[in-house]
């Protein structure tokens, strides 16, 4: 069967981590051991091997292991379908993460085409109550999985956004300078909000139904108050060119897709989501990633690599087995954090297992029977 999953991961002085090195097979990963372990600093290093921030959204030179403060690296083999690649990424101080695969150079959106690497973090907990950006971000690490030039949209759209503020900021009247970015922001805008709207799409088809235990979600994806409708180029650069006065006057932008936001109703009890209860919400957001991992190895041959940080603790007992079954019914290589293994009782010998330990400041991997 076609998958992906990291069969090596080596880390040099990342966060807590001097010197790790982790054999693996293609099973999901139960890391075990005591608060501040480093547990999360693991899952934190195979984020990386995608594009972005990674899932603490840290800089790079926070990254870098105190006291040292020297470059850090983290290199994996990852098997992707059919081939393995090397794949490494590495920072220097303030300067940007590089990113090498099979020893050459590349940028950092080339890692989404390698690996699909989806996350929940114990910080996604307040996600439906806290602000729209958490929500976008949350949405398109999602649509990344669907769509690795989603990625280049992003940044493109920002870049140009930059720029556009930065001339209002100034007060600039430069009309053929704006035109020039308010095209570039529409022609990446327009297919930002279109991909979101597919794997809004691709997630409600993936959802529920008898495959599996986790709740529905019904999902909209909002333009300010109103559902956002896959706008044309030409509709969204007329619009940004509209918003110039207002623009202006507020000093940024204030129409595009960097506004939208992601609406998600409890389907069971037609309630929004931020009214349903703590255990609830975690459970609708397993239920959207596990949607993503379904309808990804559909689309891409494979699910994607999950990292879930602390989800197991959260869960009940019978939601955490329902899990389990479904992560590797899916054949995903999952990631999973816990503080004890009898965490992950109801595994068994389906997946990997190690213990992470901290002693005078430097962290130790201990794998268990692995092959
Ligand atoms: N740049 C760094 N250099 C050295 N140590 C670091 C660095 N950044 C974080 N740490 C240390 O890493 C540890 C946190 O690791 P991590 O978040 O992975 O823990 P964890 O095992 O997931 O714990 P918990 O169960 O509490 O979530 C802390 O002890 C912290 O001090």
């Amino acid at each position: 069967m076609p998958r992906l999953a990291l069969r090596a991961l080596k880390l040099s002085y990342f966060r807590s981590h001097r010197a790790a090195h982790l054999q693996l097979d293609a099973r999901p990963v139960a890391l075990y051991g005591a608060n501040g372990a480093g547990k999360t600093n693991i899952l934190e290093a195979v984020s990386l091997l995608s594009p972005g921030r990674g899932l603490r959204r840290a800089t790079p030179a926070d990254m870098a292991r105190a006291p040292e403060r020297i470059g850090w690296k983290v290199a994996a083999e990852m098997e992707s379908l059919v081939d393995l690649h090397e794949v490494a990424t590495s920072a220097q101080g303030d300067a940007s993460r590089l990113v090498e695969i099979d020893g050459k150079p590349a940028p950092q959106v080339a890692l989404g085409r390698i690996a699909r690497i989806t996350w929940l973090v114990p910080a996604m907990d307040r996600l439906w109550t806290e602000g729209a950006a958490e929500r976008r971000r949350f949405l398109d690490r999602l649509v990344l999985g669907f769509d690795p030039s989603h990625a280049e949209a992003v940044l493109g759209y920002e870049k140009a956004m930059r720029e556009r503020n930065r001339l209002l900021r100034d007060q600039s009247r430069d009309a053929g300078w704006y035109a020039a970015l308010e095209g570039q922001m529409a022609d990446h805008g327009a297919r930002i909000t279109a991909a979101r709207l597919a794997c809004l799409d691709r997630l409600a088809a993936a959802q529920g139904g008898a495959r599996t235990a986790f709740p529905a979600a019904d999902l909209t994806l909002l333009d300010g108050d109103v559902p956002a409708t896959a706008p044309a180029t030409d509709d969204l650069a007329q619009a940004l060119a509209a918003s110039r006065p207002a623009d202006l006057r507020a000093g940024r932008t204030l129409v595009g897709p960097h506004r939208a936001d992601l609406r998600a109703i409890y389907a069971a009890k037609g309630i929004e989501a931020r009214n349903a209860s703590t255990g609830e919400q975690k459970a609708l957001l397993v239920s959207l990633v596990l949607a993503s991992a379904r309808a990804l190895a559909e689309d891409f041959g494979a699910p994607p690599i999950l990292l879930l940080d602390e989800v197991a603790a959260h869960l009940d007992e019978a939601r955490r087995a329902a899990l389990f079954d479904e992560i590797c019914a899916l054949g995903a290589q999952a990631w999973m954090t816990g503080t004890g293994p009898e965490l992950f009782d109801a595994l068994g010998d389906r997946a990997s297992y190690v213990e992470v330990s901290e002693a005078d400041g430097l962290s130790h991997l201990e794998q268990k029977g692995m092959p």
